[in-house]
This record gives structure tokens, C-alpha cells and sequence, in this order.
């Protein structure tokens, strides 16, 4: 009863502040994420796993079922964002990757493939606001939204060949679609990180800000300019331009998770990722 009786207190104090009580409450409930509404009924994702947003399947399942819950309520736009002024996010968890049974890396693979799907095929507008670097499974999550904009002085890009493993096919359509054949060809097979400025040039983004309060400006902009835009017509464009990727998806899906596992679990791999992480803690440790 004291429960039902804070929540309809809360609801009403929300409703009349025009604010949206189902985002507002959502962010309550998550552990690596906040979810506020704006005005416009836009919804704010902010990850905020620290210190540099590395997706674990806890925070990806998060992601994953905003995502679901902003398809339901009908929101008109989403802003991906992270907390840090320095990462946007780190990519995949390695400690989810490494030394981890099958289970553990297929659970992982598989939760960032239903953000993938539900981020792309999302019927409302989308835009990532990169704060800060944005590496491999961090530069995935911002090209699946339609629009990218990003902080001066960082770096962006897939470098997963770098750690042993090709780039998954469909992720290759992802960097195809966006900067074109060439360019992607050139950047996955070198596991190049581009700078905010070459990421502009080639374009992996769409603008730069010079911070925060800046880029969220433009993000504003952009989604304004859909306020005269029928959304059913929108959509259905959208979908019109995804439709190939998220079709192929939806039918290899498991396979693409499987083959994706099998090629982290191989040891060669492991001894890569391995290196990779240690040659991480050793660059903080001499810069410090
Ligand atoms: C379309 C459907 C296709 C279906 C196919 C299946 C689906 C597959 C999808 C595949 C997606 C694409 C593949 C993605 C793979 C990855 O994402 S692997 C991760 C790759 N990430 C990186 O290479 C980045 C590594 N990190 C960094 O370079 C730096 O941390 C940073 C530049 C991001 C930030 O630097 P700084 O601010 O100096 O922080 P650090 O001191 O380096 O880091 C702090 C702390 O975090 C640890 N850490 C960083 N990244 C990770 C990580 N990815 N995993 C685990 N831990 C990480 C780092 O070691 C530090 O720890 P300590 O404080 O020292 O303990």
C-alpha cells in the first residue's frame, strides 16, 4: 500500500511537470545507465559504467531494453551519450572475452547483437554524442544511430583486427554503408582509429562540437528538424535504406554469434587479447 501510494504521489508530481514518468523512472532502475526525457520527449541515454564504459552484457541488456521500452512509449528521438568527458565508451568487455567459458562470450555477443538490431532498425531518430574516444564495440553502438556527433580530440574506429579477429560481416556493411567501400577496406583491414577531425573528413561523423553543451546543441538541432516530418513516413524510409543489414541479421544472427565465439575462444586469439590487455595496464603504468 506504501509503495502504491509514493508511486501515484511521484507519477502525479512528474505528469505535471510535463516530464515523461516512465523514462524518469527507468532511471532509477538501472545500474549502468541513466534515462532522462526532455522536454521534445527525446530520451537521454547516458552510459555511465566507469571509469571508461566498457559493454559487459549487464550494461548492453540495459541498453537493449530501454531500447524496447522507448519503442513502446513512443518516444521522438534518442541521444546515446556516455558520463565521461574522456570515453565515449572502451568497446567489448575483454574480461567478458578472456579466459571465459563459451557461455559467458556467447551471452555477450549475442546482447550486443540485439542493441545492433534494435539501434538500427530503431523507428525513431538517433544520434550519438561521442564525448570522447569511441574504439570498436563503442564506435559500433554510434554507427548504428543515424547521426554521430563528436568532441574534438579523440579517436574513433573498428581495430579489431588488431586483436586477432576479423571484423564480422555485417559490422563491415555497417562501416560500408556509412564512409563507402574504399575507405571502410582501407580502415578495417588496418584497425585504423580515426582523429574526431579525419573522422569527419571520411565520414564516419557527421559534425564536430567543440564540448558537451555544443554537441548536445546540434544533436537538437538535427532531431528538430523531424518535428514537421510525418514519423510513419520517416520510418518506413529508414527502414527502406537499413532493411538489406537488418535482414541478413535477423537470419544469421546465430551464426554470426557463433562464429563470432569460436574465433575469440580460439587460443591464438586469447593470446592476443591477452597481450593486448597487458600492453594496456603497461602504457598507464609508464604514463603515470
Ligand atoms: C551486425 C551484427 C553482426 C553480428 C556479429 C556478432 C556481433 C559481434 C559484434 C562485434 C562488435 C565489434 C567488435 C568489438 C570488439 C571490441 O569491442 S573489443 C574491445 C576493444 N577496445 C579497445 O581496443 C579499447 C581499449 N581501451 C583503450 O584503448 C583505452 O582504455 C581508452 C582509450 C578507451 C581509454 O583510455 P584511458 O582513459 O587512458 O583509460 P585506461 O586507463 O586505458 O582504462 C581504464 C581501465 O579500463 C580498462 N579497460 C579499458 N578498455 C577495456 C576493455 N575493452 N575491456 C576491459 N577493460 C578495459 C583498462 O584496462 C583500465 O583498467 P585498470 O584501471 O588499469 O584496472
Amino acid at each position: 500500500m506504501y509503495r502504491y501510494v509514493c508511486k501515484t504521489m511521484l507519477r502525479r508530481l512528474f505528469l505535471s511537470k510535463k516530464v515523461s514518468y516512465q523514462a524518469r523512472l527507468f532511471s532509477g532502475n538501472f545500474r549502468y545507465l541513466e534515462v532522462l526525457n526532455n522536454e521534445n520527449n527525446v530520451a537521454i541515454v547516458t552510459m555511465k559504467r566507469a571509469p571508461v564504459n566498457t559493454l559487459n552484457s549487464e550494461l548492453l541488456s540495459e541498453i537493449s531494453s530501454v531500447l524496447t521500452n522507448l519503442d513502446e512509449t513512443k518516444c521522438s528521438g534518442m541521444v546515446l551519450t556516455s558520463f565521461s568527458d574522456k570515453v565515449f565508451s572502451s568497446g567489448l568487455d575483454f574480461n567478458e572475452m578472456y579466459e571465459s567459458r563459451p557461455a559467458t562470450i556467447r551471452t555477450l555477443v549475442s546482447t550486443i547483437l540485439e542493441v545492433i538490431i534494435k539501434l538500427y532498425g530503431s523507428p525513431f531518430p538517433t544520434v550519438a554524442v561521442i564525448t570522447g574516444h569511441a574504439p570498436s564495440g563503442g564506435c559500433v553502438l554510434s554507427l548504428c544511430c543515424e547521426y554521430r556527433i563528436m568532441v574534438q580530440n579523440f579517436q574513433i574506429g573498428l581495430n579489431v583486427v588488431k586483436l586477432g579477429y576479423s571484423t564480422p560481416l555485417s559490422i563491415v556493411q555497417l562501416m560500408v554503408n556509412t564512409i563507402g567501400h574504399r575507405n571502410a577496406e582501407l580502415a578495417l583491414t588496418s584497425g585504423r582509429l580515426f582523429t574526431t577531425n579525419e573522422a569527419l573528413r571520411v565520414g564516419l561523423i557527421d559534425e564536430i562540437a567543440k564540448d558537451r553543451a555544443s554537441a548536445f546543441d546540434k544533436a537538437n538541432d538535427f532531431l528538430n528538424q523531424f518535428k514537421v516530418i510525418p514519423p510513419i513516413a520517416r520510418h518506413f524510409t529508414k527502414q527502406s535504406m537499413r532493411r538489406a543489414l537488418l535482414q541478413d541479421v535477423s537470419i544469421n544472427g546465430k551464426i554470426y554469434v557463433e562464429d563470432f565465439v569460436s574465433l575469440i575462444s580460439r587460443p591464438k586469439v586469447q593470446e592476443l587479447i591477452a597481450a593486448y590487455m597487458a600492453n594496456m595496464k603497461n602504457k598507464k603504468k609508464n604514463s603515470n
